[in-house]
């Protein structure tokens, strides 16, 4: 019998002071389990779009709202690892925030989070989420590098 595929969406959240400036990502630490960390993100609810997950989990998980968020939709990275011996997959888009000194709220699922650059982001991370977060951050160095060529 085919074993259920867990699934699961969310943001990699990040902020910069200028757009050429360096890059930092929100990371959150669970308050069960082993305490790792990750960008906000959760299991996808029956009828719900990958997207609306995502928006809703970071929500509930960071206190970001949409509205405080430029999502990049056409930058979509795809995780896949084994949870008990069941496969996961997870779905995370970049989105920045506007305004870089937003106030992050915490729900009971976390209990810590950290702004940090992509090499201390690494170490905390599973070497899945590890090498899509070092993905997202060249796009987004390529993105800022060619905005001043031109400009
Ligand atoms: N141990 C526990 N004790 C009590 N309540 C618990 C619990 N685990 C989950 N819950 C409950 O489940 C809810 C979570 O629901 P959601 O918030 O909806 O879902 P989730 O983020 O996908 O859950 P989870 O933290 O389990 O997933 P992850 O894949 O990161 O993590 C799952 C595993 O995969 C590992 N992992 C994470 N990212 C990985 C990656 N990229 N590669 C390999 N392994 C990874 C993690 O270290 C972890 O071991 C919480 O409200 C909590 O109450």
């Amino acid at each position: 019998m085919a074993v259920a595929e867990l699934r699961a969406a969310g943001l990699i959240i990040f902020r910069r002071k200028s757009f050429t400036g360096p890059l930092e990502y929100l990371l959150l630490q669970t308050s069960y389990g082993k305490h790792h960390w990750t960008p906000p993100k959760g299991h996808v609810d029956p009828g719900e779009s990958d997207m609306q997950t995502a928006l809703r989990e970071t929500e509930e998980e960071s206190g970001l709202k949409k509205s405080s968020l430029e999502i990049m939709e056409h930058v979509q990275k795809t995780l896949n690892y084994e949870v008990r011996g069941k496969p996961k997959t997870v779905i995370y888009w970049p989105a920045e925030v506007k305004d870089y000194n937003v106030a992050v709220q915490l729900s009971n699922e976390h209990q810590d989070f950290k702004w940090l650059s992509l090499d201390k982001a690494c170490e905390l991370l599973h070497d899945t989420m590890t090498v899509a977060l070092r993905e997202v951050d060249e796009e987004l160095r390529n993105a800022a590098k060619y905005y001043t060529d031109i400009y």
